[in-house]
């Protein structure tokens, strides 16, 4: 059994991993934190009857709970400070949370291995979505240009997605430096042509309907190649962020992907 923390509970990814994780044959819930806590938050969870309160403290419930793993779906802005607080008590982190830097990921994997606490984090824990990557970065050997399209619902914080920079750091990894479009192109309106990652053009749409979706575009002569997924709902996460809790304390140090988890 690995004992588990849920942080960010009361969210929209926090209430489908307290049910993952209390279905899961090999993980006990242990505990549940979000800044938002109180009794309302832990009935909207779907705590059930076995004694986890929501509280807010994260340090406290550490301190108390020892859990093994501290599963985090946070806000960017506060996740860093989750994640380090996590290994100094030698509990190992399983972060969904998006925005951390790549600064921040270098003092992680520090902390990680000082601690002897292994750390896993993954910008998408969507099957599906590892597979758009790793196919994308299949094509883009062999198909260069390229342009990526995010959407997402309206409440997200970070743009681009953690998805899409994932699958633009990719594609960075095997593709032969490229001048994408015209020299001479210039933006009418700034950001008409989206974000630039290392030359890749990054699109990000926000609005009610959408939960998760991407589309990874490839033109070449007189044919274009789309690899599209769908995050339909958020059980769509639920498979990878099992394993991961259930693999984690395996790992040495910290690993970003759930593709370093699967076999190709
Ligand atoms: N890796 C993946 O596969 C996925 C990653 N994500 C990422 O996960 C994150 C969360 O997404 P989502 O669930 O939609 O967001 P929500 O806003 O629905 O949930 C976040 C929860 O965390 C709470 N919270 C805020 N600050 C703290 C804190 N310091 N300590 C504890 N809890 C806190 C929020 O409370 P309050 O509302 O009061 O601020 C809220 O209840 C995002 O970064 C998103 O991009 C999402 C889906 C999949
Ligand atoms: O905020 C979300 O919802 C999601 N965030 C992650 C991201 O930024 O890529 C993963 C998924 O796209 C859902």
């Amino acid at each position: 059994m690995v004992t588990v923390l849920v942080n960010g509970a009361c969210g929209r990814m926090g209430r489908a991993v307290l049910k993952a994780v209390q279905e899961a044959e090999d993980l006990q819930l242990v505990g549940a934190v979000d800044i938002t806590g109180g009794a309302d938050c832990g009935e909207l969870a779907g705590l059930k009857a076995n004694g986890v309160k929501v509280e807010t403290d994260l340090q406290a419930a550490l301190d108390r709970m020892k859990p093994e793993v501290m599963i985090d779906f946070t806000r960017p802005d506060v996740v860093f400070h989750n994640v380090t607080t996590a290994l100094k008590a030698k509990v190992s982190p399983v972060v969904g949370t998006t925005g951390l830097s790549d600064e921040q990921k270098a003092e992680i994997k520090k902390l990680a291995e000082e601690n002897d606490t292994p750390a896993f984090i993954a910008p998408n824990f969507a099957i599906g979505a590892v597979l758009m990557m790793v196919m994308a970065k299949q094509a883009a050997k062999y198909m260069p240009e390229v342009e990526i399209i995010e959407l997402h619902h309206d409440n997200k914080l970070d743009a681009p997605s953690g998805t899409a920079v994932q699958t633009a750091a990719m594609i960075a990894e095997v593709r032969a430096e490229h001048k994408q479009g015209h020299p001479d192109e210039k933006e009418k309106l700034t950001g008409a042509r989206g974000a630039d990652y290392e030359g890749m053009h990054i699109h990000s749409v926000r609005l009610p309907g959408y939960v998760a979706h991407q589309e990874v575009i490839f033109g070449g002569l007189g044919q274009t190649l789309t690899i599209r997924h769908d995050s339909l709902n958020r059980e769509s996460f639920m498979p990878g962020v099992v394993l991961a809790a259930q693999k984690v304390r395996g790992l040495k140090g910290l690993t970003v992907g759930l593709d370093k988890l699967l076999e190709f």
